[in-house]
């Protein structure tokens, strides 16, 4: 799903590799403060202990410091981190020499961990339960099967989509942990970090403006930060103010609260197609020929909490805050405030 024309797309991008943003201790990551709290505690306790932590699974949209969350338990741990994904394990052996070669206590990070093929899961569940390996060796008649025993480790797992999740797997997490979009101080401070990191002189108001429109996600807001810089070298400008982020954000067509061409696009098409909807969630994805992935995890999360949009059990319906930030007057006797008693059984998941 990846849209490689889309700034404001959360989802990994080269450039983002540059790691000198990512935090690298607890102390140093801005936001989440619940999870943060909670976090320090286990660790504190399982080093006490003595012990490998429990396991952790960590559910949110892209972008929202799930990996960097991984590496710095690992670090705060003083553990060995490996790290893999879903999609790369293909084959149950393959994960059997993963978890054969970990030391106690190490940390094992599976990103995307609700695209791991179900054979797979099959050799994790005793694998976290009980840190054994039950493999079968050999075919037909000759098979026999065999345990191993591991080292007791720490899973780290991330998923954007906790409902792909199989329940038996959920259930193996001793600790979950939901991240939640940030609130714009925390950007804020974020944005003035990196800022710092990068040697480019920011102003207040020009942290604000960045944060604000930053979608609630520190990824887009060092992609943000990264084009603001370069629209102010070449503008020959000292510090950043709000003119110019303002100047930068708006030549890249991100609008004053964060949102980009996609979102509105996607307003757009509710609005204008379907009379402010309910409509279906396939529809959408169809008519604006992006996959339905895409469009679950990353478009709606922030337009839902944002108040732009409701599911509802017919469909997504827009509320009179999106007619009015997308420019149209909200038709009359709208009901979309309303459909938020029905939320609870959102439509097809
Ligand atoms: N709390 C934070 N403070 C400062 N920077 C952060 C914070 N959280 C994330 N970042 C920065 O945002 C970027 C994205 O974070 P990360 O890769 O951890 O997201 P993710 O949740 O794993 O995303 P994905 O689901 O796409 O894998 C990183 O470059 C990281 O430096
Ligand atoms: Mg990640």
């Amino acid at each position: 799903m990846s849209q490689p024309t889309r700034l404001l797309t959360p989802e990994k991008r080269g450039e983002d590799v540059d790691s000198t943003l990512r935090p690298q201790r607890l102390d140093d990551f801005v936001g989440q403060a619940a999870a943060r709290a909670n976090l320090k505690i286990f660790i504190e306790a399982a080093k006490t202990r003595g012990e490998a932590l429990d396991h952790v699974l960590f559910v949110g949209p892209p972008g929202l410091g799930k990996t960097t969350l991984a590496q710095i338990m690992a670090k705060e741990l003083g553990v060995n981190f490996r790290s893999t994904s879903g999609p790369v394990i293909a084959k149950a052996g393959d994960l059997a020499a993963l978890l054969t070669n970990l030391e106690e206590r190490d940390v094992l990070f599976i990103d995307e961990i609700h695209r791991l093929s179900p054979a797979v899961e099959e050799i994790l569940y005793p694998a976290m339960e009980d840190f054994q390996l039950d493999l079968i060796i050999g075919e037909g008649p000759a098979a026999r099967s065999v345990k191993i025993d591991l080292s007791r480790f720490t899973l780290v797992a991330a998923t954007t989509r906790i409902g792909l999740l199989t329940t038996p797997l959920r259930d193996r997490f001793g600790i979950p942990v939901r991240l939640n979009f940030y609130t714009v101080p925390e950007l804020e401070h974020i944005v003035k970090r990196g800022a710092r990191l990068m040697s480019l002189p920011m102003g207040e108001d020009g942290a604000r403006e960045i944060a604000r429109r930053a979608r609630g996600t520190p990824r887009i807001a060092g992609r943000l930060l990264r084009r603001v810089r370069d629209f102010a070298t070449m503008a020959g400008v000292e510090s950043v103010d709000r003119r110019i982020a303002d100047e930068a954000l708006t030549r890249l067509e991100v609008d004053t609260l964060g949102l980009d061409q996609l979102d509105r696009r996607y307003l757009d098409l509710i609005a204008l197609n379907f009379g402010g909807g309910p409509v279906g969630i396939e529809t959408i994805a169809a008519a604006l020929s992006e996959p339905r992935d895409a469009i679950e995890d990353i478009v709606e999360p922030y337009l839902l909490q944002q108040g732009f949009i409701q599911r509802t059990p017919r469909g997504r319906m827009l509320t009179q805050h999106a007619f009015r930030h997308i420019g149209l007057a909200v038709p009359s006797g709208w009901q979309g405030a309303q459909a938020s008693l029905f939320e609870a059984s959102a439509e097809d998941d």
